[in-house]
């Protein structure tokens, strides 16, 4: 498990480690964003019972939100989901057979009461759930709230930098 310098508050969950790539997005965006997490490779397929005691222990041990990435059967996600209160977001990993078509469907279609919050396939995905994690810790936090808006009139003025080229 990694974790940055600050008691960890996001959990990254992956799973596996091909998934990196792809998630380590999220976690750049928590890096610049000053966001503490921790990363881990977590599967429900692979390693039920370390999902059982990361899911179960996740809010006892002071995280406040978890993104799950997860390719092909993407089960992952929607069992975080079912064993914790703590917001879930899904990010759907970009499959070699489907696309990640096969990953948005199985971690978007839960059934109701077990919601998974889910992003867009791949690293975009993955950028923009670790923003949303950022957003969901900064209501109950001024000074991430203050970076996240600051961040955001950056990438504003980034783009209309290149409007104007
Ligand atoms: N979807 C899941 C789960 C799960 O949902 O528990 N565990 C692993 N995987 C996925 O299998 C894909 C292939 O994994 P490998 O590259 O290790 O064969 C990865 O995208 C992973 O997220």
């Amino acid at each position: 498990m990694a974790a940055t310098g600050n008691q960890p508050k996001i959990g990254v969950i992956m799973g596996s480690r091909s998934d990196w790539p792809t998630m380590k997005r999220a976690a750049e965006m928590l890096d610049q964003l000053s966001a503490p997490y921790e990363t881990m490779i977590v599967s429900a397929h692979r390693t039920p019972k370390r999902l059982y005691e990361y899911a179960q222990n996740a809010k006892a041990r002071g995280l406040k939100t978890i993104i799950a990435g997860a390719g092909g059967a993407a089960h992952l996600p929607g069992m975080v989901a079912s064993l914790t209160p703590l917001p879930v977001i899904g990010v759907p990993i970009q499959s070699k057979s489907l696309k990640g078509l096969d990953s948005l469907l199985s971690i978007v279609q839960m059934p109701a009461g077990v919601p998974v919050a889910t992003v867009a396939i791949g690293e975009a995905g993955a950028a923009n759930a670790g923003i949303l994690a950022a957003s969901i810790l900064a209501t109950n936090d001024d000074k991430l709230a203050k970076r996240l808006e600051e961040w955001r009139e950056k990438q504003t003025a980034s783009v209309a930098e290149t409007v104007e080229d």
